[in-house]
């Protein structure tokens, strides 16, 4: 498996409209490391793994260490159409697109990593099934084996476990811990700071800006996360990019090059 170096980010700021989402992030995230990304709602979690996924362009500031090729991410179930008429084997197979392009097909060892897959995440029998006959947990089990097949030295999941029961989520975190055997950095974004505890050696505390990264132990602290809870309720929604940030901005669109500060 190809590995990557350590993920750093410089001073990111990112947002929507010019309105910053999530602002002046800097920290590092060594490779092969497994990370839970916590913080209230609202508080820039999906936004910082959109930029890190490459698909979203920081307003500010830099990511070092990612190719957007070479990472697998998995938004937010609601963000995925399961309208989409194909199947489980169908869309755990798009998992190889990275090495078969649009016009190849699988290979028979390509078909049997395909089968492996979905065998591996408890979803044998369930190939022909179309993806609106899936339960909330074997769709994610689907999407889990579809990351498998991407075999990205970088893997990133936001809130894989909505919705599933124990079992698929028992199931999914074994799956999660083999990628992390192998050397992947794994970032996921999670609400459940029990099993944030007990299964992710590293944490990043996000609420609109950092607000503590490091041993899981040291950052899920009482007065962190209360620190956190007040700069969600005091960060305003409304606020336009800070002078430093729109500098920047306005030196980038002119061709310059980014400045970091
Ligand atoms: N596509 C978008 N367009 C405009 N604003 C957005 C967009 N996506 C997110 N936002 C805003 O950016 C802010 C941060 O949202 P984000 O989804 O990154 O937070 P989050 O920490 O992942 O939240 P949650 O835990 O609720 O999923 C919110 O105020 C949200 O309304």
């Amino acid at each position: 498996m190809p590995t990557l170096g350590d993920l750093t980010l410089h001073d990111v700021t990112a947002g929507y409209d010019r309105h910053p989402a999530v602002h002046h992030v800097s920290l590092r995230w060594p490779a092969g490391s497994l990370v839970a990304v916590v913080g209230p709602n609202g508080a820039g979690k999906s936004t910082l793994l959109k930029c890190v996924a490459g698909r979203l362009r920081p307003m500010h500031g830099r990511i070092d260490g990612v190719e957007p090729a070479r990472v697998a991410y998995l938004p937010q179930v609601s963000e995925v159409d399961r309208s989409f008429p194909i199947t489980v084997a169908e869309l755990v197979g798009l998992g190889l697109w990275p090495e078969l392009g649009p016009w190849r097909r699988a290979d028979a060892a390509q078909r049997a990593r395909v089968a492996a897959a979905i065998a591996e995440v408890g979803l044998q029998g369930f190939e022909r099934r179309t993806l609106e006959t899936l339960s909330g947990g074997q769709f994610q089990r689907a999407l889990f084996a579809r990351l498998m097949l991407q075999d990205a030295p970088v893997v990133l999941l936001d809130e894989p476990f909505t919705g599933v029961d124990t079992r698929t989520l028992e199931d999914l975190v074994c799956v999660l811990r083999r990628w992390h055997e192998q050397g992947r950095t794994v970032i996921a974004v999670l609400h459940d700071l029990a099993l944030v505890r007990a299964a992710f050696p590293l944490t990043t505390l996000l609420a609109r800006e950092l607000v503590a990264h490091g041993p899981t132990a040291a950052v899920l602290t009482e007065p962190n996360l209360l620190r956190a809870r007040q700069l969600q309720e005091a960060f305003d929604e409304r606020a336009e990019l800070c002078d430093l940030d729109a500098d920047n901005e306005a030196e980038l669109a002119h061709g310059g090059r980014r400045r970091h500060v």
